[in-house]
């Protein structure tokens, strides 16, 4: 067990001590390189680093690097109040929460990758870091590996961002990719993402969207300038996918993603953002169709950058542990300038809600929508679909019919029934329910096996 320092030893002289919470998947990664890579954390910060201990559960535990004994500790707490920087790696609300909240207000710094805390208390948590003192960086929760929430906080800062969308969670995209191109089953994908270390602590988190949602959040309120939370995104997962769905998207020329976006009105619209999560049709073309496994990518549109793509692992240890330790030097030049200057250095306001942009409820979005259903192979049955198409003021782009299925969804010659897939044109979400609402009620529809979102462009 680590012997702590006293807050007296870690504020003197220009040594920056660091507190590690947590050493799982990301933070055993962190550890191994505080340690093994020592010497070039220093360089890179320009004073010597330590890390000073790792608060665990259990130190038996075994874990993909072996923690030095002496640096494990089971006293999260006293660890938060002795270092300079803390990395918090534990995941959840609580004591994730009240771990952060305490290092904080003692104007420590802090670093996490809790996307699930930050949508929920980050613009609380970002006014107790204003008004201690305090740093708090979070680099590593949104797109793992991937630099995108500095270049939107800081490269951007003097561009009118308009939309973000991307793949960011990295588990359901390699289930959905093992899916598609294996024909693996959801839940044989699911485990081997699990084993691999991509998911949450408890998988739900990724396969109901809300790990994307609470991304889609953190993305937002800083593309935006608003203080969205995880409440503001309108969320569905992957879960209602199946490989019939996966099957017949890819007969189609489609690929199913789970997409996280935010975009806002455009002018003539009610001022506001949309932030969605669901699964979405892409065409194979697109850009966003080829990223594949546990990797991830968003587009980000700005009014004068045009569009940018950014790219990379978005899950897994060593990946998540790259943006960690980038938070870590960055945060601890500054601590180091402060201890040099003996004044608060400010961090960039992260959170600052100057936009005064509101979320918009999910019947303010406008897309294309895919409906697939089965109906009655009879005479007239297309021109029933496409008038309750018209009435509802939905055009189609395009409409296939692959063949003729029964209600079990069998291939066969009978004129018993037949499957007709629609595309539609830019349609609202509120009369996009309503036609699927009529068509549901018409005779000669026997079923509606599935109705997605489709994004053309980027
Ligand atoms: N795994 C990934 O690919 C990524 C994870 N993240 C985030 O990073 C954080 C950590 O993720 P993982 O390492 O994958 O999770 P994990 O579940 O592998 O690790 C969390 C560790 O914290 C420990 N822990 C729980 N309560 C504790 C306590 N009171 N004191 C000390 N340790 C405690 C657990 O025993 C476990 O070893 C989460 O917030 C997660 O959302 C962010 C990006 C990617
Ligand atoms: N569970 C998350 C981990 C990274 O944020 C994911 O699968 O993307
Ligand atoms: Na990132």
């Amino acid at each position: 067990m680590t012997q702590l320092p006293t807050p007296s030893q870690s504020i003197s002289g220009e040594m920056i001590t660091i507190g590690l919470l947590g050493a799982g998947n990301v933070g055993a990664q962190v550890a191994r390189t505080l340690v093994e890579d020592r010497e070039l954390i220093s360089a890179r910060v320009g004073a010597p680093v330590r890390l000073a201990g790792v608060a665990v559960r259990d130190p038996e535990t075994p874990r993909d690097w072996k923690v030095p004994g002496e640096l494990l500790t089971t006293d999260a707490e006293a660890l938060v109040d002795s270092v300079d920087l803390v990395i918090e790696l534990i995941g959840g609300m609580e004591p994730a929460g009240a771990l952060i909240e305490r290092a904080l207000a003692r104007g420590a710094a802090v670093v996490t990758g809790n996307k699930a805390l930050l949508a929920s208390r980050g613009a609380e948590l970002n006014a107790l870091a204003a008004h201690s003192g305090g740093l708090l960086r979070y680099e590593a929760s949104v797109g793992g590996a991937i630099p995108i929430l500095r270049p939107i906080e800081e490269s951007l800062s003097g561009d009118r961002i308009t939309k973000v969308m991307g793949i960011v969670n990295g588990t359901t995209n390699y289930i959905l990719d093992q899916m598609d191109t294996t024909g693996a089953a959801f839940g044989d994908a699911l485990a081997e993402a699990q084993k691999l270390g991509y998911a949450e602590a408890d998988p739900t988190a990724d396969v109901a969207g809300h790990d994307a949602a609470a991304k889609a959040a953190i993305l937002g309120t800083l593309a935006f300038h608003a203080p969205f939370s995880f409440d503001d995104v309108y969320c569905e997962g992957i879960t209602e996918v199946s490989a019939d769905d996966i099957e017949a998207a890819a007969a189609s020329g489609y690929v199913i993603k789970l997409l996280a976006i935010a975009e806002k009105h455009s002018a003539g619209q009610a001022p506001g953002v949309v932030l969605r999560v669901h699964p979405t049709l892409l065409p194979r073309t697109h850009p966003l169709a080829s990223v594949r496994g546990a990797f991830n990518a968003v587009f980000v549109v700005a009014e004068n950058a045009g569009e940018l793509m950014f790219y990379g692992q978005g899950a897994g240890g060593k990946p998540t542990s790259s943006a960690i330790m980038g938070d870590v030097v960055a945060v601890a030049r500054t601590v180091l300038m402060k201890k040099g200057t003996g004044t608060s250095v400010p961090d960039a306001p992260s959170i600052s809600g100057e936009a005064g942009l509101p979320a918009l409820p999910i019947e303010k979005a406008t897309t294309q929508y895919y409906i697939d259903m089965e109906v009655a192979d009879r005479e007239g049955v297309i021109a029933g679909i496409a008038r309750v198409l018209a009435d509802h003021h939905v055009s189609i782009e395009s409409m296939r019919q692959p063949g003729s299925v029964t209600v079990e969804g069998e291939v066969e010659d009978s004129d018993n029934g037949a499957r007709v897939q629609i595309v539609t044109h830019l349609a609202s979400e509120k009369n996009l329910s309503e036609t699927v609402q009529a068509l549901r009620g018409l005779d000669v529809v026997k079923t509606v096996n599935s109705v997605l979102r489709v994004e053309v462009e980027k």
